[in-house]
């Protein structure tokens, strides 16, 4: 399936509720998302499947692939179109090699070292940050800012998408950093309207 990075919806349960997982999900693809990732880290492996092929229903047919976060076996059993994973999340090639040649690999990146030391041959895209401090994610890492964002771009031997803080009003700035595209999860997924919040980000490139 074809990767377009331009708008990266990263869901979450919580954030979600209002208007359910699958309707979130379909809403924001209305507004232009062009990538999916179901990540929800309190749900066991069998209701994440059951939440992949919920979310694989209603992306069929729009070209928005389905990744899964974290869970390497969740991917596979739920046939999404692939995995992103971090840092500690399991090993590269072991992912690409369960996945095969064609599913979609990302990996996340916060610092030059860890952009030295990948294997660009078995990933597709990295995901770079946080560019801002979240309450998303309670374990991030330092933020990076604008300019620190840059240099890991400058830097990088793949596309990539930056995450962490983001909202339509820094879509140009970011893509002048040179990133392919934005992830983001509470201002699309907590907002009362996900499809004209997706829709913002695209109108503010
Ligand atoms: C697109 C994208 N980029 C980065 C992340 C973060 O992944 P990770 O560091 O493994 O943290 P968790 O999401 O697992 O908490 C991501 N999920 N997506
Ligand atoms: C899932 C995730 N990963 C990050 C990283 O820095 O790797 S920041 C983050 C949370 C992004 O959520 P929001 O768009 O609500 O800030
Ligand atoms: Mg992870």
């Amino acid at each position: 399936m074809r990767l377009d990075l331009s708008l990266y919806l990263v869901t979450d349960r919580g954030l979600c509720a209002a208007h359910g997982l699958v309707e979130t999900v379909a809403a924001a693809v209305r507004g232009g998302v062009t990538l999916v990732q179901l990540r929800d880290k309190h749900a066991s492996d069998d209701e994440l499947v059951d939440q992949a092929r919920r979310l694989k229903a209603v992306l069929y047919g729009t070209g928005v692939p389905l990744i899964i976060n974290d869970r390497l076996e969740v991917a596979l059993a739920a046939g999404a179109d692939g995995l992103h994973i971090g840092q500690d999340d399991g090993d590269v090639a072991e992912a690409r090699a369960a996945l095969g040649t064609e599913a979609i690999l990302g990996l996340s990146v916060q610092t030059h070292d860890q952009l030295a030391r990948l294997d660009p041959t078995a990933l597709d895209y990295l995901g770079l940050g946080p560019v801002f401090a979240t309450p998303s994610k309670h374990d991030h890492a330092t933020p990076l800012g604008f300019e620190g964002l840059a240099a890991l771009v400058a830097a990088s031997p793949l596309p990539s998408v930056a995450i962490g803080g983001l909202k339509a009003e820094h879509a140009a700035a970011v893509r002048a950093a040179g990133v392919e595209g934005l992830a983001v999860i509470s201002a699309i997924c907590g907002q009362p309207d996900p499809e004209a919040a997706a829709r913002a980000f695209l109108s503010r490139r």
